[in-house]
Order: C-alpha cells, then sequence, then structure tokens
C-alpha cells in the first residue's frame, strides 16, 4: 500500500533573489517517514528548511503538501535562541500556544484543545513540569516543551532544526529516543536538520544530503553506498 505523501518537492528550485541554493529538487516525505537532512555550513539546509515551511517560494519547480497538511499545519522546532529560553511563562502557557497558528487565542483555548496540550505533555513526558515557569527548566526539558508544543500546532509532521544543539550527551539520546517514539509508535513524520551523522544514520529512513555541487536523496544504506555518504557519513557509519 502507497504511504500518504505529507510534503513534495517536485524539481524544485530554491534560494534567494533569482539565485537558486538548491537545483532540480526531488523529494517527498510522506507520513511515518523519518529523514534527516544534512551538508556542511552553508549549503542550504536551513533554506530548504524555509522552503518547506512555505516562508520562502520556491523559484521553479513545486513544493506540494498533500492531505492533512493542505490547511498549512506543520509543527517546527526551530533553532532555540537565548531570548527564548528565558520565555516567562508556564509550561502549559507555552505548549497551549501551539494552537494560536490554528486559530486559537491565548487564554481562550476550546476544552479539546486544553485535553490535547495534556496528551502531548503526557507523551513527552513533561505532564509533572506543567506548572513550571519555563526559563527554569533544563536544556533538555525546555526541548521537551517545545516538541510538545509542535505536536498541537501539526500532530502529523515535525520540521526540527538541529534539536540536540546545546545538549549534553544524555539528554541528546533521551530527545533521540523520544523522537523514535513519536516516530514508531505515533506514526509522526520527522524531517531534522542535524550536524549529527551518527545518530542520523542511526535513526532515519533517508538522508537527504545537500552538497556544493549536487545532492543526494535516499535511503540510509544507499547513502552510504553514495560517494557523498562514503566521503561525509563514513565516520559516523
Ligand atoms: N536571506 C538570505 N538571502 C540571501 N542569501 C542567503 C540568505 N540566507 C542564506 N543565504 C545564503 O544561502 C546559502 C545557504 O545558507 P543556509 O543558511 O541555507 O545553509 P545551512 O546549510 O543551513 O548552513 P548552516 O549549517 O551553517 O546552518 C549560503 O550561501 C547563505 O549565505
Amino acid at each position: 500500500m502507497n504511504k500518504e505523501i505529507l510534503l513534495a518537492c517536485r524539481d524544485a528550485s530554491l534560494g534567494y533573489e533569482g539565485k537558486a541554493i538548491w537545483e532540480h529538487l526531488d523529494f517527498q516525505v510522506c507520513r511515518g517517514d523519518y529523514i534527516c537532512i544534512v551538508g556542511e555550513n552553508g549549503s542550504g539546509k536551513s533554506t530548504l528548511l524555509k522552503s518547506l515551511l512555505g516562508l520562502l517560494p520556491p523559484l521553479s519547480g513545486r513544493i506540494e503538501r498533500g492531505g492533512s497538511l493542505s490547511g498549512g499545519a506543520i509543527g517546527y522546532l526551530p533553532q532555540q535562541t537565548r531570548a527564548q529560553k528565558d520565555f516567562p511563562a508556564t509550561v502549559t502557557e507555552v505548549v497551549r500556544s501551539g494552537f494560536l497558528g490554528a486559530g486559537g487565542h491565548r487564554l481562550l483555548y476550546t476544552p479539546e484543545q486544553k485535553a490535547r496540550a495534556l496528551m502531548n505533555m503526557g507523551k513527552l513526558g513533561i505532564l509533572e513540569l506543567k506548572d513550571r515557569c519555563y526559563r527554569e527548566l533544563s536544556g533538555g526539558q525546555q526541548q521537551r516543551v517545545l516538541l510538545a508544543r509542535a505536536l498541537c500546532a501539526a500532530g502529523e509532521l515535525l520540521i526540527l532544526d538541529e534539536p540536540v544543539t546545546g545538549l549534553d550527551p544524555a539528554a541528546a539520546q533521551d530527545l533521540y529516543r523520544t523522537l523514535a517514539y513519536l516516530n514508531k509508535t505515533e506514526g509522526i513524520a520527522i524531517v531534522m536538520v542535524t550536524h549529527d551523522i551518527e545518530n542520523a544514520l542511526r535513526y532515519a529512513d533517508f538522508i537527504l544530503h545537500a552538497g556544493q555541487q549536487q545532492h543526494f536523496f535516499g535511503t540510509v544504506e544507499a547513502y552510504l553506498h553514495s560517494s557523498m555518504g562514503r566521503r561525509f557519513g563514513g565516520a559516523g557509519a
């Protein structure tokens, strides 16, 4: 049975002011996929995320959203800035704010949204933190809160920009295990930009490698047999 396509790039050129960073990009994200986007600094990973999120229109070609994503709902976990780390709100408020893009209004969430926020906090193992102030949490706990928030925004696809940056190795592994649970048990598709090639090869189904001259998209196994994968991923494999 064919898996439902959530997002697809069709012969897309992506970049700024007529200058393409990506050319002829073809790949798709299906329900339940786990895709890691890797590549050197400046190779275009953030440009691709902006394009997938609909913030940067393609220079040519198309980016298509399938089924349930057509309404615009994508859960996004950006790289954390210092200002975000100091956000003066409770965990519950931060998680519920994931609904704001879907027409929610601060303090006026529906009973169903409140219940879903609690459920997502449960999935992320942070229910006991629900009344704590967000800025007093550890980096790993904050990432879980932001993941629960992203799940409120969209339950089918999470787009993550370097989610383990700044976490210690134990907290990073905790986060990877949580993402694997959300992916395998809950069927949530994961698209992650990462410099952690070792864990990308360990957890992902597919690798999208942004190169200066060319790019690669395929299974982890095909990547490890490709020239790009042998050069970039060999050390971590
Ligand atoms: N707003 C912009 N306008 C014009 N060029 C940009 C803009 N943002 C990024 N670029 C250029 O696009 C190229 C790709 O940048 P991008 O940030 O997508 O790379 P990256 O792979 O995410 O890098 P890193 O690993 O360092 O985060 C770079 O040459 C960058 O200078």
